[in-house]
């Protein structure tokens, strides 16, 4: 390759095109744990061998109902969860082990709310304080003067904004700007148009469009919001079961190119309910619910099984 991204790897297909490829899962396997590390009572395995390949370029518009695992598969593909080093290759390496890939700005992962719980305080308390916009954005190192004007502008930030008065929608655009002011060779974008209004989520979109044409670098956006999208992604993929159900080029669905996405992902979803329905070992869960103590507490020096923040019923 000759790029210094040794580790990478490439297909050839018989067309003789050689695609590089940025995503590797092979046979990912995922349990939530607990704090004592152990899988959580009751918590079945998320991923039981999945394997996703996604070529550099790709726009990929990641479809899954709620609670298929769309956070927990980008997470795990930005780093944040730990798995086995070959089950999950991200420009050839391990994201969890090999931290420069997100110190550098070469993985970037945007989602989520901008909330932390503050002791005393409270949980998910959105990020705020009497500080403006520009305060936040100039507190990323190491970027390029031209690039970060034109993130500004593309996003419509006015800098003076005082980050404890902006909107939620305002609080996001700056959100975004700080996980796009590097030039990423992989984005991973969880749900976060949703706080954006029509004007600037066209914007969001055309930039991060024309940016992987001309610097060839890869997006995966997960959203349940479908309208308006038809031209955006170079591929779709849906995940349901675990399993990465469809992954194809846009080219092959023709109901991209008469504007019915939405009508399409209706009955993806629909579909894989019914198979759901119909699946004779359809796990039973338990009818009784018990009440554990998730071992630790924000702010607090206390694990308590009272009915505080910390209890989670269990079935
Ligand atoms: N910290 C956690 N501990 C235990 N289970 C979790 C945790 N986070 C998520 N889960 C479970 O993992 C499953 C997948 O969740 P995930 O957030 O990845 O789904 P999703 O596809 O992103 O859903 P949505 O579209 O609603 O955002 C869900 O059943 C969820 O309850």
């Amino acid at each position: 390759m000759g790029d210094g991204k040794e580790g990478a790897m490439e297909v050839d297909d018989p067309a003789g095109r050689t695609d590089e490829l940025v995503i590797e899962l092979d046979g990912l396997h995922f349990t939530y744990c607990g704090p004592d590390g152990l899988p959580q009572q009751g918590c079945e395995p998320l991923f039981q061998g999945l394997s996703w390949k996604v070529e550099k370029g790709s726009r990929v518009l990641l479809i899954g109902s709620n609670g298929a695992g769309k956070t927990t598969v980008m997470k795990i593909m930005a780093g944040k969860h730990m798995v086995d080093r070959d089950q999950c290759k991200i420009l050839g390496e391990s994201p969890f082990h090999a931290t420069d890939l997100t110190s550098s700005g070469r993985l970037s992962y945007i989602g989520g709310t901008w909330q932390r719980d503050i002791a005393f305080a409270g949980y998910n308390i959105p990020l705020q304080g009497d500080f403006s916009a520009l305060k936040m954005i100039d507190g990323i190192q190491g970027v390029d003067q031209a690039r970060k004007e034109r993130v500004i502008k593309v996003l419509d930030i006015d800098p003076e904004w005082r980050m404890h008065t902006v909107s939620e929608g305002q609080r996001r655009r700056v959100q975004l700007c700080i996980g796009l002011l590097k030039e990423y060779e992989v984005l991973f974008l969880d749900e976060v148009t949703v706080d954006l209004d029509v004007l600037g989520r066209a914007d969001l979109m055309n930039f991060l469009k024309e940016e992987c044409e001309q610097r060839k670098c890869t997006i995966i956006y997960a959203t349940h919001i479908f309208d308006g999208l038809e031209p955006w992604p170079t591929h779709l993929a849906f995940f349901a079961g675990g399993e990465m159900k469809v992954n194809k080029p846009s080219s092959e669905f023709p109901e991209l190119r008469e504007g019915r996405l939405v009508n399409l992902v209706a009955e993806w979803l629909r579909d894989h309910e019914r198979d759901e329905e119909a699946r004779p070992n359809k796990a039973k869960k338990e009818e009784f619910r018990y009440l554990v103590n998730n071992g630790w507490s924000s702010g607090r020096s206390n694990a308590s099984i009272k009915l505080s923040s910390n209890a989670v019923w269990r079935c």
